[in-house]
């Protein structure tokens, strides 16, 4: 019978999944990860939801430690150094980054665990973790993206412009991913998504 080994180390080693499972849900900003994903936890209280660790600064209405942990820019450094983090990366002049013991003792739990985040950590996880499954969400165009950033209003016209710039490149990489959902109408994304999930 094959052994299976508890994950223990993102940056050095190739694993495979022994128990739960690991999902990461990426695409450009303003798509609609962050909704599908509050719907998703609502009909799939199953689901481990991993909360990321930012500097950026709260928005209105955003809770520390539901919707992220909100740091300093030297406390995250300071964590980066220790090694704290499964994939971290800088977007639009902030950093995010996955706390590494909690999503991977959910993960060796038998949990399906899921990460949202953006392009590079995506490609982390991925070369971390071969048999994460990667799902690449996209918008049905690029001027609905920018009407989808904009009507959420809670970025300023400098954060937005470089959202919308750094989404052209993002949107080029959704190849490189399992498999591509269009969040156009959203409860038929929303379907593929708990497909992919729960098969
Ligand atoms: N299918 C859809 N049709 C129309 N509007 C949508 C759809 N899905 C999401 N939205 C809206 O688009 C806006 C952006 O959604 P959301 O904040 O979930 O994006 P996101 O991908 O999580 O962004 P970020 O990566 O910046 O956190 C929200 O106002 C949301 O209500
Ligand atoms: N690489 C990571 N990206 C993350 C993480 N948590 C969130 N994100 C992504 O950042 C952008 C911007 O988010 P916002 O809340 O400021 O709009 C978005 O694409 C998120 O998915 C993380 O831990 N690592």
């Amino acid at each position: 019978m094959m052994q299976v080994l508890p994950i223990q180390s993102a940056a050095t080693t190739k694993e495979c999944l022994p128990h739960g499972r690991l999902i990461v849900l990426t695409g450009p900003s303003g798509v609609g990860k962050g909704t599908l994903m509050r719907v998703l936890l609502q009909r799939h209280p199953e689901l481990y939801y991993s909360v990321s660790m930012t500097t950026r600064s709260p928005r209105s209405g955003e809770i520390n430690g539901k919707n992220y942990y909100f740091v300093s820019r030297s406390k995250f450094e300071q964590l980066v150094a220790q090694g704290e983090f499964l994939e971290w990366a800088e977007f639009a002049g902030n950093y995010y980054g996955t706390p590494r013991e909690v999503v991977l003792n959910q993960v060796n739990s038998g949990k399906l665990v899921v990460l949202e985040i953006e392009l590079e950590g995506a490609r982390q996880i991925r070369a971390s973790f071969p048999s994460a499954h990667s799902i690449f969400i996209l918008p049905p165009s690029f001027e609905e993206l920018e009407k989808r950033i904009r009507g959420r209003a809670q970025d300023s016209e400098e954060a937005i412009a470089r959202r919308l710039r750094r989404a052209q490149e993002e949107i080029q990489a959704a190849d490189e991913f399992d498999v591509q959902i269009v969040n156009d109408d959203f409860e038929t994304a929303l379907n593929a998504l708990e497909a992919e999930l729960f098969g």
